[in-house]
């Protein structure tokens, strides 16, 4: 199914908290809508849902008009962020709820709910307790109890953030996994870059209630069109990114930068002024002559001292596209 957003508006009071929503989620596509806490995330999803009328614009699914309708007759799955699993219901009767809440007969909701169960690999825990599932377990049964009502759109509401920081990343792509053969339209929404990256197909960021950005995970990580889009994404050198006036184009992040394996030919040299130890790898964070900062991740096992001097070389595409304003810099040979 295909949802629309055409110019919606949501105000609470006087204060707008979104403007000018216009977006399109396409059929079977996952999409993170992602941003910094009081971007409006949460208002978008739950105007999608029914949950919360706009102040302007309208909702399409597969073109037909849903506005005027409410939640309930929206065909959602709704996965909440603490899952609101019923703790007096075992597995099944957990994931039969939506088909019973429909009217299902007992046969009938029994078989929707032990399908939706097999498609997130959990069928075998039916008559289990919830209390006894770990985190992951719990965020399949939310997910096989939204898929149980066959849903035209699933909702996802940070997934991951009720989970331990340790088994995240494993859940992450276990989710992922899940996902992808679902073929549901799906959104999630969260505030942290590693679920945008590993779960969605797409990624639109939000800024103060507007849309800054939306593409491929690739980018906006690699062709961010805004310097706040470059920042959330991860550290960034400015020193002449077009990024950072506003525009367009391959940004230079500190990964991109190389040790120049020939002093006379480097792009650009710095200072070592602070290194931070990354696990795998080193970030240093250096000055050029002129007083530019610059940072830049190198293999860790490289000895360096603060003071010392590092030559860099640029990636290729760097080099072509910012000849001009390199042969500025100073530390170019
Ligand atoms: N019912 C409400 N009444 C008044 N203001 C609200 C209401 N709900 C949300 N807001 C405001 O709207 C803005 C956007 O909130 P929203 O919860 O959509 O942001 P978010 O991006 O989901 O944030 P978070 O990541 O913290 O959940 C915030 O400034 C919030 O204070």
């Amino acid at each position: 199914m295909t949802i629309t957003m055409n110019g919606i508006e949501k105000r609470f009071g006087d204060k707008p908290v979104l403007e000018g929503i216009d977006l399109v989620l396409a059929p079977g596509r996952v999409t993170a809508l992602i941003g910094a806490s009081g971007s409006g995330k949460t208002t978008l999803l739950n105007i999608i849902a029914g949950l919360l009328e706009p102040s302007a614009g309208r909702i399409l699914f597969d073109g037909r008009d849903v506005t005027p309708l409410d939640a309930a007759e929206r065909n959602i799955g709704y996965v909440f962020q603490s899952f609101a699993l019923f703790p007096h219901l075992n597995v099944r009767d957990n994931v039969a709820f939506g088909p019973r809440m429909r009217g299902m007969k007992r046969a009938e909701r029994h078989e929707r709910a032990m399908t939706a169960l097999a498609r997130v690999r959990m069928d075998s825990f039916a008559d289990r307790g919830v209390d006894a599932l770990s985190g992951g377990q719990r965020q399949r049964v939310a997910l096989a109890r939204a898929l149980a009502t066959e849903p035209d759109i699933l909702l996802l509401d940070e997934p991951l953030s009720a989970l331990d920081p340790v088994l995240r990343d494993d859940i992450r792509s276990e989710l992922r996994a899940l996902l992808e053969p679902l073929d549901i339209t799906t959104l999630i929404v969260t505030h942290d870059k590693a679920d945008a990256f590993v779960l969605a197909d797409r990624i639109v960021m939000l800024s103060g209630g507007r849309i800054l950005q939306e593409g491929t995970p690739r980018d906006l990580y690699d062709r961010p069109t805004h310097i706040e889009v470059a920042a959330f994404f991860g550290a960034v050198n400015t020193l002449f990114d077009a990024a950072s006036e506003g525009g367009t184009g391959p940004i230079l992040r500190p990964e991109d930068l190389r040790l120049a394996e020939n002093a006379a030919r480097a792009d650009l040299t710095i200072t070592v002024g602070r290194q931070l130890y990354l696990g795998d790898r080193l970030r240093v964070m250096g000055l050029t002559a002129d007083g530019t900062s610059v940072t830049v991740d190198l293999p860790k096992a490289t000895g360096l001292r603060d003071g010392d001097v590092l030559h860099l070389n640029l990636p290729p595409g760097h080099r072509d596209r910012a000849a001009a304003p390199l042969l500025s810099l100073p530390g170019r040979s």
